[in-house]
């Protein structure tokens, strides 16, 4: 059975439903890391989220489709793991326009912690990742990850508001170069976290070796093409 299947609920009582579902989860892999309960009422709350997994978990999408809340040409991608209103994992970040260039802002849970108190530093390279991908979409340009290189100046506290920037530095043909920047909300000059990036868009056999396969939720061919496709990002 796939998501098409059957008598659905329409899109927007499934998207109430599935960003609900995300921002539980969100709530529920926070308090998994920092909660003192003792062991019998972790067990039991293993045993409620197994059966949470049981009651959707049989009906499933191939990797090939695409959700069905997804809206490529808008740029709404639900599940993204940065962006996505409905993935736990995802702070969500939301990527606004600003300037030049892309602002986020984000309060990092202990669910992100590297050193004690302190943000993973993978994680940042991964917002990091999502934000130059947002500033290429907003200068007009798409195109995935060939390098990506960040220096930390500076521990990024756990609890405490951040901004997020990020600018295409410049670009030719397909390559973007891309820069971003993490910093306190509250010292928002002090740069703690520094990021380049290159972008390329892949060659025309690249792009259908990657990507030829990918359907929307109706079957339809619906391979990444324009900016929007690979961020999430929203008008200032
Ligand atoms: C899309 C929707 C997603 C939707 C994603 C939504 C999230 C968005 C944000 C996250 C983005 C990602 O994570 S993307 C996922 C992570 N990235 C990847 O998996 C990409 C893996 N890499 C590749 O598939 C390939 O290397 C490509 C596509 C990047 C490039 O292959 P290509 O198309 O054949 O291009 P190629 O001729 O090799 O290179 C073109 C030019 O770029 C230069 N170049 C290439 N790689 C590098 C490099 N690492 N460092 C320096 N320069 C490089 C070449 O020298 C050349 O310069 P010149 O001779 O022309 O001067």
């Amino acid at each position: 059975m796939t998501e098409n299947d059957g008598d659905a609920a329409p899109l927007a009582e499934l998207m109430t439903a599935t960003t609900e579902l995300g921002a539980a989860l969100r709530e529920l892999i926070e308090v998994s890391v920092i909660t003192t309960a003792d062991a019998g009422e972790v067990a039991a709350a293993a045993d409620l989220v197994r059966a949470a997994t049981a009651r959707i978990g049989d009906a499933r999408r191939p990797v090939s489709q695409l959700p069905r809340l997804d809206d490529p040409s808008e740029g709404r991608r639900v599940f993204n793991p940065v962006t996505g209103i409905a993935n736990p994992m995802a702070p969500p970040l939301v990527v606004r326009a600003d300037g030049d260039g892309v602002v986020a802002e984000a309060t990092l849970g202990l669910a992100y912690e590297g050193p004690p108190s302190f943000v993973h530093g993978g994680m940042s390279a991964l917002f990091m990742d999502q934000m130059l991908g947002s500033a290429a979409g907003a200068a007009g340009l798409w195109g995935m990850t060939a390098h990506l290189e960040l220096d930390y100046r500076g521990p990024l506290p756990l609890q405490t508001p951040l901004v997020l920037r990020a600018r295409v530095e410049s670009h030719e043909g397909r390559k973007a170069h891309i820069s971003g920047t993490i910093a306190l909300a509250s010292a928002p000059e002090k740069i703690l976290v520094e990021a380049r990036g290159l972008f390329v868009m892949p060659r025309p056999e690249k792009q259908a070796a990657y990507f030829g396969a990918i359907t929307d939720a109706s079957g339809r061919h619906a391979p990444p093409r324009r900016p929007g496709d690979a961020t999430a990002l929203r008008p200032a």
